[in-house]
């Protein structure tokens, strides 16, 4: 058979020899596309075997090979999609170390995509600490060092007055979800410049395999205006710009040239996930293009949504209700002041008092201590809200004794900040203290698993942001849960993209906190738990799709109509499978 091709632009929507419709399934190609004069691509033969999103080694059936000039390019065996799975899973549990796994599902990524999300989908629990925290944080600081191929768009300073330009050059036209970084602030790890890249990838691989969004409509992009990390700068191996960051007006003018150009190439309905921003830059972003843009700021928004679910989730086991408890938070930056709000948000839904009396509940540390009205005057604009009467506490553990917080939050990206004094001060007043350490990678953990269950003699019910393994404490296994924005993210996108809504408001928020939190069962709670266990993740994160889709509708701000009637079953039928095609 003649193996032909119409269009298609680049490598990604290449179709496979015998005509566009029998291939692309999902990747179906628009209109718009099949007329672009500018490439022709044909993936046949050597080309196919090339093509990461085409590329099924050896498991191309014997008519395949006939039909798509494969003849002798491959070894006689023909093998299935299962067996190369199981062969892959054998051969990283072959690394001990975790960069070396990291490293080579990012070449599987870059060598056949479907098999890396089946990989990643069927082995969701085993491989998330590999392709995302903690393993991501040191493949961003190593970045430089083990690059091999661009993984996502790069806008540089240089780059100022072409981005439009920069984005026509990526492949795929359609892009459903971006995540963007200027690296400044990477997981706890600091300013990481360039290298920040890891996360974005690391992010839209979730979105793919979590939340079922095509991985062909996916884009991570990071922007680079230069880093202030001294080590970097001086770093042979540093991917990036070899400048001091740009600030004030340098700065702004190319995210503001950024977010329009991708405005005008995408249109209003693609998603835009700003990432590890540093505080500064993130809240002012989300401020100044939340009325104009489809952003969500996960650091913020995701991280509050996905805590809230968890408190709301812990009250069916320490009792009471949200308004009845108090909080107290070390670390007052995005995802501190992100939650607070987000707590204090459902607390005023759910008793009807203003939300400015709910935000009394709710107690702020920062690196000065408590934040108290007295230091009013010289707080930033977002720390403001929680500058409560009281007196002068210059640390976390005056802070817990004077508080008596029954939820204990880390959100500093300081590890090793839950002491064994805070933890044993927590547990002096609470029967079951609630202990969140959210901060990220593990080792900025504000304690371990194993140090929150001894220092309560196993009375914590506590979660952390990276995972920890379970722990054995006076005979009894306790498994802690992951509160990390990956329950939340994923859904919460494929949600959004679903409905077609061209805003996020808060409401949906509480949307996809509220379906995470129905998601943990009996069983969960008997064992300690106020999250679901991750390998459930792809039917979570539909109902949280649901959910937010369902908030999204009934706030006018969705655009895909009519409504589906039954919108966790058309979430399930949108998502992404990683299953072989059929190539005729
Ligand atoms: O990436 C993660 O694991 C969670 C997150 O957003 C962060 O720590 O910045
Ligand atoms: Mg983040």
């Amino acid at each position: 058979m003649e193996s032909f091709m119409k269009d298609i632009r680049g490598w990604e929507d290449a179709a496979v020899g015998g005509g566009v419709e029998d291939v692309y399934g999902e990747d179906r190609a628009t209109e718009e596309q099949l007329v672009t004069p500018w490439t022709v691509s044909v993936a046949s033969g050597y080309t196919l075997l090339r093509n990461p999103h085409h590329n099924k080694g050896l498991a191309f059936t014997e008519k395949e090979r006939d039909a798509h000039y494969l003849r002798g390019l491959l070894p006689p065996v023909s093998i299935s999609q299962e067996l190369q799975e199981k062969k892959l899973m054998h051969n990283l549990r072959q690394y001990q170390v975790p960069l070396q796994r990291y490293m080579a599902l990012m070449d599987l990524q870059e060598r056949n995509e479907k098999l890396f999300y089946k990989l990643l989908v069927d082995n969701v629990e085993e491989l998330l600490p590999v392709v995302y925290t903690p393993t991501v944080g040191e493949a961003c600081q190593k970045y430089g060092c083990i690059f091999r191929r661009p993984q996502g768009l790069y806008i540089s300073l240089k780059e100022k007055g072409k981005i439009l330009e920069v984005l026509k050059n990526w492949p795929q036209k359609s892009i459903q979800v971006i995540v963007v970084t200027d690296g400044e602030r990477i997981l706890g790890l600091g300013d990481l410049g360039c290298q920040g890249m890891g996360i974005p990838v690391g992010k839209l691989s979730l979105y793919s395999a979590l939340g079922g969004i095509r991985p062909s409509a996916c884009l991570p992009i990071t922007i680079d205006v230069g880093t202030n990390n001294e080590q970097l700068l001086k770093d042979d191996f540093y991917i990036g710009l070899r400048q001091r960051r740009a600030t004030g007006q340098e700065y702004s003018e190319l995210l503001h040239e950024f977010m329009c150009a991708v405005k005008q190439n995408y249109g209003e309905k693609v998603l835009i996930q700003f990432e590890d921003f540093a505080n500064h830059n993130a809240f002012e972003l989300l401020a100044k293009y939340g009325t104009t843009h489809l952003v969500f700021n996960d650091d913020i928004q995701g991280t509050a949504s996905v805590v809230l679910a968890g408190v709301v989730a812990a009250l069916k086991l320490v009792g009471g209700i949200l308004a009845e408890h108090t909080f107290l938070f070390l670390g007052a930056g995005e995802a501190g002041t992100g939650i607070a709000e987000l707590i204090a948000l459902e607390m005023s839904k759910q008793t009807k008092a203003p939300v400015e009396e709910c935000r009394k509940k709710i107690w702020l540390v920062d690196s000065r201590g408590l934040i108290v009205s007295s230091r009013k005057e010289s707080l930033q604009h977002f720390k403001k809200p929680w500058a409560h009467e009281h007196e002068h506490v210059g640390n976390l553990l005056d802070a817990v004794k004077a508080i008596k917080p029954t939820f204990l939050i880390g959100s500093s990206g300081v590890g090793k900040t839950f002491t064994k004094e805070v933890v044993e001060a927590m547990a002096s007043f609470n029967e079951k203290p609630v202990i969140l350490a959210l901060s990220n990678p593990t080792s900025q953990s504000e304690c371990t698993a194993e140090e929150a269950y001894t220092w309560t003699n196993g009375r914590v019910i506590f979660a952390s942001g990276s995972p920890f393994d379970p722990v054995e404490h006076n005979g009894q296994v306790h498994v802690p849960g992951q509160a990390n924005n990956a329950y939340i993210f994923p859904g919460f996108g494929l949600g959004v993209v679903m409905s077609g809504a061209i805003r996020v408001h808060d409401d949906m928020l509480l949307a996809a906190s509220e379906a995470l939190a129905r998601q943990v069962t009996q069983e969960n709670f008997d064992n300690g738990l106020i999250y679901p266990p991750f390998k459930g993740i792809r039917k979570i994160s539909a109902e949280i799709a649901a959910n937010v889709a369902a908030k999204a509708y009934e706030l006018g701000l969705a655009t895909n109509l009519p409504r589906p009637a039954n919108l966790v079953k058309y979430a399930e039928s949108c998502m992404y499978s990683p299953a072989y095609r059929n190539y005729r």
